[in-house]
């Protein structure tokens, strides 16, 4: 029952602050997070540059070496770069979202995830995000590019997600805080950015699934909807640092645009409503 936080990007004046990045890790593991997901959609990645996603990598491998890390782009010759990076480093795997934006063949998709596959020395993940990449890369095409070892998919379709499980030994998780109690269930675990501001809750919610207490288990993903819910009505990607600094406690800088800062006090009342910590 892996709990895996896509964790934030902290900028202080468009850089990412270093330092933030170190105190945020260390909170996490210390609150029950297991593996720290870098790069990823609310860590902003797709508007990361290369060296920025190699500057978050070395930031977070300084307090710990369970990481994912997030590798794609749509310039290959980044990729590989990013890839060839890892293979330096000690983290448990590299993943990526398929290439966006440009309709391509099915074939092409295979292709970039057997380079990715040829290149890394360490496992290689599917972060299969449908909803915005425009690609669906189903079990049967991880079948058919045969080298995946794991897969984060944010997907509100859980069946979609279990028909992963038809590939032996392969590392399957959900993306979606809403399926956190499924996922943590049937799953190796969950991927959720609301684990940035509110990791004792998924540790909660973990802790009840193992002694059975489906009752408080459902308490919890209820709350954490609410959370969540609150998050998308002001923008979560930037709901998420208002939150993680009122939740836990120190400064986790801004987002950078076109994710804008949040300036409300508003989201913070309703949320302190809601999660009276
Ligand atoms: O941030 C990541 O990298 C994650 O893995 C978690 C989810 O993929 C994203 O938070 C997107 O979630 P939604 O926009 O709510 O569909």
């Amino acid at each position: 029952m892996d709990i895996v936080v896509p964790i934030l990007t902290p900028f202080n004046n468009g850089k990412i602050d270093k330092e933030a990045v170190k105190t945020h890790v260390g909170n996490l593991l210390k609150k029950g997070v297991d593996i720290i997901f870098v790069n990823g959609t609310t860590g902003l990645g797709p508007a990361l540059s290369k060296d920025e996603k190699k500057e978050m990598l070395d930031a977070v491998l300084d307090v710990t070496n369970k990481v994912i890390f997030q590798v794609g782009s749509l310039n290959m010759n980044e990729v590989i770069e990013l890839v060839r990076y890892a293979n330096d480093k000690d983290v448990l795997a590299v993943a990526s979202y398929p290439p966006y934006y440009f309709t391509l063949p099915e074939e092409f998709i295979i292709l970039y995830f057997k380079d990715i596959c040829e290149e890394s020395k360490h496992d290689v993940y599917l972060y299969n995000y449908p909803g915005a990449t425009g690609k669906d890369v189903n079990v049967e095409m991880v079948k058919k590019i045969g080298c995946l070892t794991g897969v984060k998919d944010t997907n509100p379709d859980f069946q979609h997600t279990i028909k992963y499980r038809e590939v032996e030994g392969m590392k399957v998780y959900n993306g979606l805080e809403g399926l956190a109690i499924a996922s943590m269930s049937v799953l190796d675990g969950t991927v959720v950015g609301a684990g940035n501001y509110a990791p004792e809750l998924f540790s909660q919610l973990r802790e009840y699934l193992k002694d059975g207490d489906m009752k408080k288990a459902m308490e919890v993903q209820l709350l954490i909807n609410k959370l969540v819910g609150l998050t998308q009505k002001y923008g979560q990607f930037s709901a998420v640092y208002e939150l993680t600094k009122a939740f836990q406690g120190y400064d986790v800088g801004s987002p950078r645009p076109p994710i804008y800062s949040l300036e409300s006090k508003n989201l913070i009342d309703e949320a302190k409503k809601i999660w009276n910590k």
